[in-house]
């Protein structure tokens, strides 16, 4: 019988297979990182052929290291990075463009156009959300406008588009030898295209971005098996999980109750709050999104807070500066200074997203003088995504009427004690990480065997939850309230920067 659970975890930096066991904990890992491609100022694109090359030598590389057979496994969970878009061939299964990723801002004029139509929010009751770069919508219409023959190939029915999820299903099920073209809903709520009460793609909305319904996916729920991997090293195993890496967190950290909630710091940052079966708008600048949906239960809704730029910012210290050689390093060079010395770093190069969505802004190094070193730029660096936390923070205590206890935390930056530290001083409330810390690839695990019934129920899962550390507030309220006026002052500086 099968003992473990596998769970491809394809994010923003890398790509990761992992192998877990009945209680959560990791048997197996592998991990590649992939190219980031910066073609012009604010474009970011991956190579899709890439991407699937790193996940057959993780999935291969994880396997072989503990001598692991497909059969040690009850079935496959797939989680990745959102919105991102893939537009491929359905006969050659080559990409007629890279994947343009989230965080690219080149659709920025069409949703200024969309906008002074209608508004920014004129598509908010229908999708939760406002119009923005971020979503994959008019990433699709990007590429069928702007690729020579996408459009009409689409319009025969030759192209297929997907998020990450979509396309790793896929390829991962027999690409153009019978691939199974899905998705599910957490993903299709990030494409903008998607109705949030129906569950199912709107069509008023795909006649206004101009996106033919026959090359998108069939919408699914996040746990139910939709096909079986052709791949060798997990040949026949079933595929049986999928949620967008944020949910996937929520849904690895055990918070399936209403009022539950956990943030990520990884690439960007994501704030995710269960609101359960209520559909919960935002009027303070929050997503509305789905959380997850187990086959056959209703959809489970959350509010989200969406932070574009943080370790990325570290990750640009690293690669863009040189300040630094690995990400690692950041700590101990901001621990060099006692403070940051007057520096507020905004890194709003996406723009701004949540609580703020404007497109137009870009990042900001305020307050620099003469006394100003490198150890006080690492501390500006950690500290802007502390305070970027808060501002969402606070957006979802108003939005949802409830004020957390403490914050939920996982992703790659909490191994950052400073970090954290300062995070539960700016929020003045205790923060908290969990054992596995691993927690999205653990949620697609999760799901996947919920799906084909290696875990019984949920309440399974949340006796996983295990607390590894917790660091609690120890700043004057003076001190907190002087540091976030600054930080507020430092981003209305970015404002209306693109013209
Ligand atoms: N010690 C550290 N301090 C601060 N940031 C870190 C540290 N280690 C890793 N990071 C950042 O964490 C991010 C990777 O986290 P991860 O959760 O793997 O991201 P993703 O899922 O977005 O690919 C990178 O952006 C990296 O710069
Ligand atoms: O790959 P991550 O972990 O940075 O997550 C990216 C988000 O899904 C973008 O919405």
């Amino acid at each position: 019988m099968a003992t473990y659970i596998g769970a491809i975890d394809q994010g923003t930096t890398s790509s990761r297979f992992i192998v877990f066991d009945r209680t959560g904990r990791i048997v197996s890992v592998a991990q590649k990182e992939h190219e980031q491609i910066f073609p012009k100022p604010g474009w970011v694109e991956h190579d899709p052929a890439e991407i699937w090359r790193r996940l057959e030598e993780v999935i291969t590389e994880a396997m072989a290291a503990k001598g692991l057979k497909p059969s040690d496994l009850a079935a496959i969970g797939i989680t990745n990075q959102r919105e991102t878009t893939v537009v491929w061939n359905k006969k050659t299964g080559q990409a007629v463009y890279n994947a343009i990723v989230w965080q690219d801002t080149r659709v920025g004029d069409t949703v200024a156009e969309f906008t002074a139509k209608g508004g920014q929010d004129r598509y908010r009751e229908k999708t939760g959300l406002p119009l923005a770069t971020y979503f994959s919508g008019l990433k699709i219409r990007w590429i069928l406008n702007n690729v020579e023959g996408a459009r009409a190939a689409a319009e025969a029915g030759d192209l297929l588009f997907g998020n990450i999820d979509t396309f790793v299903i896929w390829n991962l099920t027999g690409g153009v030898n019978g691939g199974v073209h899905v998705t599910d809903v957490t993903n299709a709520s990030r494409t903008q295209l998607m109705d949030l009460k129906t569950l199912q793609w709107d069509e008023q909305i795909l006649a206004d971005f101009g996106i033919p319904r026959k090359m998108l996916p069939q919408i699914r729920s996040s746990a139910e098996v939709y096909g079986k991997a052709t791949f060798g090293p997990v040949k026949d195993v079933a595929i049986a999980g999928d949620l967008g890496d944020q949910q996937a967190a929520l849904f690895g950290q055990a918070c399936f109750k209403p009022g539950e909630a956990k943030n990520t710091y990884g690439t960007g940052c994501f704030m995710l709050m269960n609101t359960g079966e209520k559909i919960v708008p935002s009027k303070c600048g929050l997503l509305t999104t789905l959380g997850y949906k187990i086959d056959g239960k209703p959809a489970v809704y959350a509010l989200e807070g969406s932070i574009a730029i943080t370790g990325a910012l570290v990750q640009w210290l690293r690669d863009n500066l040189n300040i630094i050689e690995k990400s690692t390093d950041i700590e101990p060079l901001a621990r060099t200074v006692n403070d940051n010395g007057g520096v507020y770093f905004v890194p709003a190069f996406s723009g701004l997203y949540a609580p703020y969505w404007k497109d137009s802004a870009r990042g900001v190094i305020a307050g620099l003088t003469r006394f100003v070193n490198k150890g006080h730029i690492a501390r500006a660096v950690l500290e802007a995504t502390a305070f970027q936390v808060r501002e969402v923070l606070d957006a979802m205590e108003t939005d949802s009427g409830i004020e957390l206890a403490n914050l939920r935390t996982d992703g790659g930056m909490v191994v950052n004690h400073l970090l954290m530290q300062f995070q539960s001083n700016i929020l003045n409330k205790p923060v908290v990480r969990p054992v596995v810390q691993e927690t999205t690839a653990l949620g697609a695990a999760y799901a996947a065997g919920l799906a084909v019934g290696f875990f019984k129920d949920t309440d399974e899962l949340v006796a996983n939850w295990a607390e590894d550390h917790r660091w609690k507030p120890s700043m004057e309220k003076e001190k907190r309230d002087q540091l976030y006026h600054f930080w507020k002052k430092a981003v209305t500086r970015t404002f209306d920067w693109t013209e």
